[in-house]
Order: C-alpha cells, then sequence, then structure tokens
C-alpha cells in the first residue's frame, strides 16, 4: 500500500512532539532514572490517595497509593501501553489480522486507544480527507460521523443499503463512475476512502452478510479504496460465531477498524481503540499528541485493571452476557411491532446492535410527524432524514432504539406510534 496516497498535507505535516516523546521514555525509562525533562506535575500534590470500583460480584478493583499517582498522571499518547498490549492480543486472537505479518511500513498491525471511536472516526476524517475528496458511506449512516465528516469539505457518495448492510451492486454502480486505473493517477478525483458499519448498523440495524464482506473487500482492491470499518456494535452480534471482520482479511494494511467499549462496559468512560497499519494508526497519535495528549489515564487504568482481572475469556463472556440482553429486548420490540404496527409500518428484524429502522406506510417525511406529533402523545424516535447524507431529503423512516426502554415502555411507545399514525390516515 502507498499511504502516501491516503493522508492530507495536514497529517504529513505531523510530526512528534519531543515532550511526548519524552514522556513515553520517562515512563518506560528505568527507575533509577532521574527525569529533570518533563513538565509533569507532582503527584505528592493531588488529593486522591486511593480509588475502588465494585463489580456485581463485590469484589473491587482498587488503585492503592502507588496505582492512583499513575492514574492521575500523564500518560502516552498510544494508551497505557499495558492496556495497548492486552488490546492488541485481543484483535490477534479476534481477527487474526493478515496485517501482523507486514513489515511496519508495508502496514502492520497496529492500535491506538482514543476517547470514544468518535474521537478516532474525528481524527482518521481529519487525516483522510482533502476539500473536494469523493467519500463513499453506507446510506443512511450514523450522524456522529456525518458530523465529523461533513464540515470537511468532502462529496458524501451515498452507496445503498438493505438489511444485509452495503449492496456490492450499489458500490460498483457509483465507482462506475471511474476505471479501476484510475487510482493510479494523482489528479484523478476517484474515491480512496469507504466507510461503513458493518454490524448491527446505525440506524438500519443491518449487518453485513459475509459474502458482501468479501466482495466489498475486492472491490477495495480492485479501486485501491481504504476501509473504514466503524465496529462498536461487534459485540452486540446476536449469532455466533460473530462474523468475519474486514480487519481479519485484510492483506494489504488497507482496513482501519474503530471498536468501542461504550456498549459494552461503559459509554460515560470514553474508551475507543482504532486498529489499523502502522503507518496510519501513527499520524493519528500524533494528532492525539497535539490535541487531547491521551485519554483519560485514570479511566484506561480502571479498564485495564477489569480486563486483566477478567481475563480474555471473561471479557467475551460478559459480551455474550450484554449481547444475549439486546437480544432479548430486541425480541420484545419485535412483538410489540407485530402487535401494533403491522399494515401500518414495515422493518426487518436486525440480527446485531440496538435499533430497529421502521419505514412509516403512507408518510412522505417522518420529521414534522416525529418531531411534533409524536411529542404530543409523549413518544420519542428519531426521523430518518437525520441520518442521510443528503440533508433534508425526506424520509418515511424513524429509527427506534430498544437499549433503554423497558419491554413495557417499549409497547406502550409502539402502540402510542401506531394510534398517530391511524389518526395521520383519517385525517389525510
Ligand atoms: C456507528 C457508531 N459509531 C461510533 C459511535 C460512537 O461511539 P463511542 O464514541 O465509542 O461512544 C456510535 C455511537 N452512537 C450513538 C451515540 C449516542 C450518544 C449519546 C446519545 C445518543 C447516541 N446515539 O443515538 C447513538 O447512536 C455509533 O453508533
Amino acid at each position: 500500500m502507498n499511504y502516501a496516497r491516503f493522508l492530507n498535507a495536514v497529517s504529513k505535516a505531523r510530526v512528534a512532539s519531543p515532550i511526548r516523546e519524552l514522556t513515553a521514555i520517562q515512563q518506560q525509562g528505568p527507575p533509577t532514572l532521574i527525569s529533570l525533562a518533563s513538565g509533569m506535575p507532582n503527584t505528592d500534590m493531588f488529593p486522591f490517595t486511593q480509588a475502588s470500583v465494585t463489580l456485581p460480584d463485590d469484589s473491587q478493583l482498587h488503585l492503592d497509593q502507588k496505582l492512583i499517582k499513575r492514574a492521575l498522571q500523564y500518560s502516552p499518547s498510544p494508551g497505557i501501553p499495558e492496556l495497548v498490549q492486552w488490546l492488541k492480543g485481543l484483535q490477534v486472537q479476534l481477527h487474526s489480522p493478515p496485517t501482523c505479518q507486514l513489515a511496519p511500513e508495508q502496514g502492520q498491525m497496529d492500535l491506538c486507544v482514543t476517547t470514544g471511536s468518535q474521537e478516532a472516526l474525528s481524527k482518521t476524517f481529519e487525516m483522510l480527507v482533502t476539500p473536494g475528496d469523493n467519500i463513499l458511506m453506507d446510506q443512511p449512516t450514523y450522524p456522529g460521523t456525518l458530523a465529523a465528516v461533513r464540515p470537511l469539505g468532502c462529496n458524501l457518495l451515498p452507496v445503498e443499503t438493505d438489511q444485509l448492510g452495503m449492496k456490492p451492486g450499489a458500490l460498483r454502480g457509483v465507482l462506475s463512475r471511474w476505471k479501476p486505473e484510475d487510482c493510479k493517477n494523482p489528479q484523478s478525483d476517484i474515491p480512496k476512502v469507504l466507510y461503513t458499519i458493518p454490524n448491527g448498523g446505525n440506524p438500519t440495524g443491518a449487518t453485513l452478510s459475509l459474502d458482501r464482506r468479501q466482495e466489498i473487500y475486492e472491490i477495495a482492491r480492485n479501486y485501491d479504496l481504504m476501509i473504514l470499518e466503524d465496529d462498536p456494535y461487534y459485540f452486540l452480534q446476536f449469532t455466533r460465531p460473530h462474523l468475519p471482520s474486514f480487519l481479519s482479511m485484510d492483506v494489504d494494511g488497507r482496513v482501519l477498524k474503530f471498536d468501542s467499549f461504550s456498549k459494552i462496559l461503559s459509554s460515560g468512560m470514553r474508551v475507543g481503540y482504532v486498529t489499523g497499519p502502522k503507518p496510519v494508526v501513527s499520524k493519528i497519535i500524533l494528532h492525539i499528541q497535539a490535541s487531547t495528549l491521551h485519554t483519560s489515564t485514570l479511566t484506561q487504568m480502571i479498564l485495564y485493571l477489569l480486563l486483566e482481572k477478567w481475563g480474555v475469556d471473561g471479557f467475551l463472556e460478559h459480551c455474550d452476557r450484554v449481547s444475549d440482553f439486546y437480544k432479548e429486548r430486541r425480541d420484545h420490540m419485535i412483538k410489540s411491532a407485530d402487535r401494533w404496527l403491522t399494515g401500518l409500518a414495515e422493518w426487518h428484524c436486525p440480527s446485531a446492535g440496538m435499533f430497529l429502522w421502521l419505514r412509516l406506510l403512507g408518510i412522505q417525511n417522518t420529521h414534522k410527524l416525529i418531531m411534533e406529533k409524536a411529542m404530543e402523545r409523549e413518544v420519542l424516535f428519531v426521523p430518518g432524514n437525520a441520518f442521510s447524507l443528503t440533508p433534508g431529503e425526506p424520509s418515511p423512516y424513524v429509527r427506534a432504539a430498544f437499549s433503554q426502554a423497558t419491554p413495557e415502555q417499549m409497547d406502550k411507545g409502539l402502540e402510542r406510534l401506531a394510534g398517530l399514525l391511524r389518526e395521520e390516515r383519517q385525517t389525510s
């Protein structure tokens, strides 16, 4: 892979911060090292002497006086070393990335911790996008990604999806404006980046089938595309074994996989991790060096103590429990949809994630219906136009989340929606 083709001028201009490099040297140096180098504050002045977190089995994660000092201090930009190593081991065990066999400059698998996968996504777009670029994306897609990429002045090229995710034929159709060999022409405006949510898609709940993943990867090889695999719902796949990730088939070093602890451990801790080719991950780390410096050390330490206690098997058992919880909630949502919305809406049963994508029959644009009339009936959904790459485009869809509402609340909420839809039918 020629990574220089993908990095924009801002990213190419990024160089290592000497102060941050020193942090890594200082913190990995021998205890006999005397450092008069860094402007780190003196931890004796921190007003915290220890901290504990209690788990459901009443066991505790404890930060004693030594650990709390480290947890409250600056730490390396890629993430605290023991967490980075643990996560690298997890990725190797789950995905066996072919990129582990590559040389560093050829795209060897690397990883860094980020403040939620949202930070990784926004920094990645700010690294890859030059104004005027064409970016291929699922249509519809996650609004947080749209918020990150729209201000960068690129053209978002919508690729049609269905309940099985991005449609390879639609992708080929969008790319048919170019020839594969145009990727060799620096003057060409051929797309270089493909963004997709492979599991439990937001907002559609769609999960890419295996054959589509393989076909999309081959298209990416043919057109020399970087694949941004936004995968916060990977562990919320309701069927097992989990479908193979793009990372697991990445023989070229063209996949960046965005993972998150938000949906499986805590959204407020704000811990994600991006896995991908070293030349690209290194540039994200340089961006972190120049912006947040690093994800909260305290949060990373608490997370690491948990993962170390559980081990990979314990972590995966926890994820399966969480997945089973959402599968049961999905079942309740589908049962209520069958009960109240038959003949009024259409949907597909999601096999992952936390969202149901409802097409409201006879409604051209759900925005006004939801923001005004649904609120009167005290039920809230997200109107479909919030997820469209084409701002202002009317949508007959709404996104319903089954993550927080109880089964009773879901049933009452869909009953209220049904009442509203019947009223609309009578008045139209
Ligand atoms: C596909 C995809 N990629 C990345 C992210 C970001 O995850 P994180 O930064 O690792 O926590 C998300 C999070 N999605 C949402 C977040 C959210 C937060 C407050 C309130 C509502 C929210 N709704 O509705 C969401 O869908 C996502 O769905």
